[in-house]
């Protein structure tokens, strides 16, 4: 059984009426989460300079992850992962997969991957009850990572996780590590090395080719089992690692209108994606039927 959910309206909040801004600082909610003003290692959010025991580990996820993710690297992992003849496998099922992995690319969380998914859906939760859309998809963004298991062919680290960017254009200087580029391929390439490289103003972000990882696979998977999740939740779960757009405003080039409105609820979104990482536990078996009731009523079985 699937219900249908209609394109949430996005100035709604219990009611009142909130900001929504191109600033993730300028955010503000009156609901029951508060942003931490520093991460589980006692460094500010995203600091990819700070000495602290993540950053060496991090440093390397990004020296490979620039080095091989050319054009031509993500034209043949969308082409092999877009057939999703992989293996068929409940929501609750690939969640319980990312037990074991740990985010090689994140200096913010070294917990396992299950509590990061459930520690951004309880987040949101608080601040907006009465979207369940926006739960399920905190629930469910990063299943993508699934990849790294043996199940979906164990990809490494650099080909599923960290922040993502187009390819087959110049790679903007606010990416992470940006340096770590020299060493790809495409940095040399006329082809697609310029400011549109292969695209056009305002082409549209579904024209662009992005960085193959555990983003767009499980837009991918969303998207074939035509689940009835609404085009801002598709939109957060295909971006919500492009740091370079939704934090920086780089390539704002390339999108369209649509973009624009949906990138909204994606800046929405990565407030609790980002300060909801914590060494606080939830308990799972608490929260497992509610996340079970919100997957029956839009997906049942995905095919991945
Ligand atoms: O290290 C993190 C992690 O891999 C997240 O899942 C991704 O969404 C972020 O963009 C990235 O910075
Ligand atoms: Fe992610
Ligand atoms: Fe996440």
């Amino acid at each position: 059984m699937t219900i249908a959910i209609e394109q949430p309206q996005i100035c709604v909040n219990n009611g009142a009426e909130e900001k929504i801004s191109g600033d993730p600082k300028e955010l503000v909610l009156d609901g029951g989460f508060s942003v931490p003003e520093t991460n589980a290692f006692g460094q500010t959010f995203r600091d990819y300079e700070a000495e602290s025991e993540r950053r060496k580990t991090v440093e390397e996820f990004y020296r490979m992850n620039h080095i091989h993710q050319s054009y031509d690297f993500v034209k043949k992992m969308r082409g092999e992962y877009g057939k999703l003849d992989r293996c068929e496998m409940s929501i609750w099922e690939s969640i319980e997969l990312l037990n074991e992995f740990v985010d090689e690319s994140d200096p913010d969380l070294d917990e396992p991957q299950i509590e990061h998914l459930l520690q951004t859906a309880e987040a949101i939760r608080k601040d907006y009850p009465n979207e369940d859309w926006l739960h399920l998809t905190g629930l469910i963004h990063d299943l993508g990572k699934v990849l790294l298991h043996p199940s979906f062919g164990q990809l490494p680290q650099w080909a599923v996780v960290g922040d993502t960017f187009p390819v087959g254009c110049a790679f903007d200087e606010c990416n992470v590590h940006h340096k770590f580029f020299e060493g790809n391929p495409d940095y040399y390439n006329p082809t697609y090395n310029t400011k549109f490289g292969v695209y056009s103003q305002g082409c549209g972000l579904d024209n662009v080719l992005m960085s193959w990882g555990h983003d767009d696979y499980m837009y991918l998977v969303a998207k074939e089992n035509k689940t009835a999740l609404p085009s801002a939740a598709l939109f957060i779960i295909r971006y919500h690692s492009f740091y370079p757009l939704h934090r920086f405003g780089a390539y704002e080039h390339l999108m369209n209108e649509e973009d624009k409105e949906n990138l909204k609820w994606l800046h929405v979104f990565n407030k609790y994606d980002l300060y909801s990482k914590s060494k606080v536990r939830i308990d799972v078996e608490k929260v497992k039927p509610y996340y079970i009731s919100l997957i029956e009523k839009v997906i049942i079985v995905l095919s991945i």
